[in-house]
């Protein structure tokens, strides 16, 4: 796996960049990988200079699932007391955006591992599913939760129940990915995305990302009450100030995240 800082130019903001990169097994993701995409965003968390993080795999494999190999032999015991899993949650809980740009499968693990980002970038050729199944267990990395939420329980019961693919027109129609670009410009297209993301008031991206996943975890009325004190939380900020100001003086913004 590589991880590595696209440095901010003159009006973008900073980039971290994972790539996934265990081609032998089509990036199926053991706890080394795991613990290395965890360790590069805990740097990305901390560096004031990133706003926003992308995590890519090859052209033929976002990830091919939690590694097979690894998990063949463990036994209940060692998965309970070990906790199997639960350090992938982390991605999850990062606080900057996170966008997952996927090409080729994203399966089982890898598929869950693109619904923890904050939203997905597609190439033509992304193929997505939870096939555990078909390996006599089920998703375990909140797959059949997550799906469920993207696609809805008709799509999502079959995929799990099946382990059917899923194109990537069909994830698009059914709202799992936010839009699909040609494979050879899936890096560029997600970079650039990102980029855009970054040169925005980071702690005010922050506080969006916070507040779209309130809708995932609370009643409309919370939701709606959450996003209102966080509105008004921003006009304490120099960045509400510049951005507002920009736009009525016909200039761009320049956001210190302040
Ligand atoms: C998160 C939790 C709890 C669970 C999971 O994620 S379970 C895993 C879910 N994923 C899968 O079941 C997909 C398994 N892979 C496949 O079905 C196929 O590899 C394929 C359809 C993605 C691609 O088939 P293809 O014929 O193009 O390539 P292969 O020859 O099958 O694979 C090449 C190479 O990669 C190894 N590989 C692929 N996936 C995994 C995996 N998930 N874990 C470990 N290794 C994997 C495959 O064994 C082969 O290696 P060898 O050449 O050494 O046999």
């Amino acid at each position: 796996m590589t991880y590595e800082t696209i440095l901010a130019d003159t009006r973008d903001g900073g980039v971290g960049l994972i790539t996934i990169n265990r081609p032998q097994a089509l990036n199926a993701l053991n706890s080394t990988v795991v613990a290395e995409i965890n360790t590069a965003l805990d740097g990305f968390e901390k560096d004031a200079a990133i706003g926003c993080i992308v995590i890519t795999g090859s052209e033929k494999a976002f990830a091919a699932g939690a590694d097979i190999k690894e998990m063949q032999d463990l036994t209940f015991p060692q998965t309970y007391l070990d906790d199997f899993i639960t350090a992938w949650d982390r991605v999850a809980g990062r606080r900057k955006p996170i966008i997952a740009a996927v090409s080729g499968f994203a399966l089982g693990g890898g598929c869950e591992l693109a619904m923890m980002c904050d939203f997905i970038i597609a190439s033509e050729t992304a193929k997505f599913g939870q096939p555990e199944i078909k390996l006599g267990v089920l998703p375990g990395a909140g797959g059949t939760q997550r799906l469920t939420r993207f696609v809805g329980k008709a799509k999502a019961m079959e995929m799990c129940l099946t382990g059917r693919m899923m194109d990537a027109e069909e994830a698009e129609r059914s709202g799992l990915v936010s839009r699909i670009v040609p494979a050879a410009d899936l890096l560029e297209d997600a970079l650039k995305t990102a980029r855009g993301i970054a040169g925005m008031s980071i702690p005010v991206a922050m506080m969006v990302k916070e507040s779209v996943n309130r809708a995932y975890e609370t009643t409309l009325a919370e939701g709606v009450r959450f996003e209102r004190r966080v509105f008004h939380a921003v006009f304490a900020t120099a960045d509400q100030k510049e951005g507002m100001s920009a736009f009525v003086d016909k200039r761009k913004p320049d956001f210190k995240d302040a």
